[in-house]
């Protein structure tokens, strides 16, 4: 399996099944801000609550193969294991589908994230131990602190600054690597000096 990022911003996204797992793949996605459809005899609070917030379509029957005609994501997540089958194998091969209770009939799984700013570490077992992945993600949650967001806005800042100083490939490498310093993460002033710095060269080479 090969991990992809993917710009799910406007896209639709058809999710059978309206109970905890359902929600809990919705909420995971929400902030890509996708175009939800929930098809599901019965929704739980959770996923009526994210639709209020966020405009998401409810259809309130079982899924039919045509209700995922136009997904560029298709979640299977109903608790009837026969209804997750027979959907997956009505979908074409093009069509990203996740079934969350058999992996192998669809072909993506969600990875735990920890996101910081710029920075997304992704974690999965392949399907092997959920319970693993979750223990890993709450690990990397405490080793990666909240100074992370500031530095990764500050690593693009400089990163879009040094492309277009008048000086040699090289040098550019070497202006980037000297950023990884961790005083740069861990000194906010450090991160303004050197901000300073850029633009005054850049203003006057
Ligand atoms: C294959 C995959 C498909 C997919 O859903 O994408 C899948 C499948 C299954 N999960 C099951 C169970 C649980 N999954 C969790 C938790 C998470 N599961 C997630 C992803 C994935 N789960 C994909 C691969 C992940 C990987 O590669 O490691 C996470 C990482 C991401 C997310 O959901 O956002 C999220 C943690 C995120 C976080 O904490 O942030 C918990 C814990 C809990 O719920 O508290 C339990 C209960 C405890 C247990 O059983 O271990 C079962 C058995 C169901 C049954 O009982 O029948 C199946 C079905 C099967 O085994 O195939
Ligand atoms: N991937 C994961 O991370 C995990 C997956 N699971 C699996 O996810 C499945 C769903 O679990 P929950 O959300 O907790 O169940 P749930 O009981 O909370 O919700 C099930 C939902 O499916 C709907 N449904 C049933 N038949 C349907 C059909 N034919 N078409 C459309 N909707 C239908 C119900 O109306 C309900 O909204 C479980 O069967 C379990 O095997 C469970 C834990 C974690």
């Amino acid at each position: 399996m090969q991990p992809l990022i993917i710009d799910l911003s406007g896209k639709k996204v058809v999710i059978a099944g309206g109970g905890r797992i359902a929600a809990r793949k919705a909420s995971v996605i929400q902030h890509e801000k996708p175009d939800i459809t929930f098809i599901a005899p019965e929704f739980s609070e959770e996923v009526l609550e994210l639709s209020l917030e966020n405009g998401y379509t409810l259809i309130q029957r079982k899924a039919d193969p045509a209700d995922f005609e136009q997904a560029m994501l298709v979640i299977l997540a109903t608790n009837d294991r026969s209804a997750n089958a027979a959907l997956a194998s009505s979908l074409p091969p093009n069509q990203l589908v996740c079934v969350v209770d058999e992996s192998g009939l669809g072909n993506v799984t969600f990875p735990a994230t920890v996101r910081r700013g710029h920075l997304q570490v992704a974690v999965t077992s392949n399907g092997s131990s959920p319970k693993l992945t979750r223990k890993l993600k709450r690990e990397l949650d405490e080793q990666f602190d909240a100074s992370w967001e500031p530095y990764t806005a500050f690593l693009a800042s400089c990163r879009t600054l040094i492309k277009d100083l008048p000086i040699s490939f090289d040098e550019k490498q070497e202006q980037l690597w000297e950023l990884l310093e961790d005083r740069y993460r861990t000194d906010t002033q450090a991160q303004i000096t050197k901000l300073k710095q850029l633009e005054l060269y850049r203003a006057d080479p």
